[in-house]
């Protein structure tokens, strides 16, 4: 179990201010919201914590272990594995087939072994089919296996970008907007979904979302930012009653600090 912190981030597109030294801790065996309304610095955010982008100023923490400057194959290997806004499994590819990429560097470096038809690839290879059915089981994902991801329903699609970033054995999972473009049921799963990641096998998940209701059912801290600002950071119930990020956010005062009418 891993502590994430980010201390004092900052990340600057010439004269725009995307992060403005922020900085929040994401406890062990959590589910922490980062939101935001648009252009908040949400996506920078995710950005900087899986090594696409190198922050200004400020540094983030793997426990004692600085991810600063490291590149997201780097992160990746540390354990940090992430989803993307707009979905990026292969299409042309099956289900087993993606999950079994997304353990690419878990395997050992085979070519020599290949050459030589060495039983320990087979067995290696098996081991891993195993762990990608599981995985699929885990989410819902066996009677499509063997089909082709550009062929399953949205939901499932994002659903099995999700199984692939598992396929990783990551400690900590960074999800962009997992819901993004799904109906109610299929946001209802998928919240269902991240609970089990989070309770059953233990992973910590960054959430990024746009889904406020999502984020006060399932998370259990929320920093909210704002202009590239932290304006929040707390308890889901505690910022639903926070009068900076009703603003911010919901576009107006809360009830109880309104003039009567
Ligand atoms: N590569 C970039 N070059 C220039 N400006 C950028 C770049 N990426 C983001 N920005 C700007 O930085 C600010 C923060 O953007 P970011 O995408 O992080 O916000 P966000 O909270 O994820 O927004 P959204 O909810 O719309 O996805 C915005 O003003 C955006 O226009």
């Amino acid at each position: 179990m891993s502590t994430l912190r980010v201390d004092e981030v900052s990340v600057r597109f010439g004269a725009l201010v995307a992060l403005d030294a922020v900085s929040f801790t994401v406890e062990p065996g959590t589910v922490h919201a980062v939101i935001g309304p648009n252009g908040a610095g949400k996506s920078t955010c995710l950005n900087v914590l899986s090594g696409v982008y190198r922050p200004d100023a400020g540094r983030v923490y793997l426990d004692d272990r600085e991810l600063t400057r490291l590149r997201p194959h780097h992160i990746a290997r540390l354990g940090i594995a992430r989803t993307f806004q707009n979905i990026e499994v292969s299409g042309a590819e099956t289900v087993e087939d993606n999950l079994m990429l997304g353990r690419h560097h878990l395997m050992r470096p085979r070519l020599a072994a290949t050459a030589f038809g060495l039983p320990s690839v087979a067995r290696e290879e098996r081991r891993h089919r195993t762990r990608v059915r599981e995985i699929a089981d885990f989410l819902g994902l066996s009677a499509a296996l063997d089909r082709p991801a550009a062929l399953l329903p949205y939901g499932l699609r994002k659903r099995l970008e999700l199984a692939r970033a598992l396929a990783m054995e990551p400690r900590l999972l960074l999800l962009d907007e997992p819901v993004a473009g799904m109906d109610g049921a299929e946001t209802a799963e998928m919240a269902d979904v991240i609970l089990r990641v989070r309770t059953e096998l233990g992973v910590t998940v960054v959430l990024v979302e746009h889904d406020m209701g999502m984020v006060t059912r399932i998370a259990d801290r929320v920093t909210v930012l704002d202009f590239g600002r932290r304006i929040f950071d707390g308890s889901p119930a505690a910022m639903a009653a926070d009068p900076a990020v009703v603003e911010a956010y919901l576009g107006g005062a809360p009830s109880s600090t309104k003039e009567p009418a």
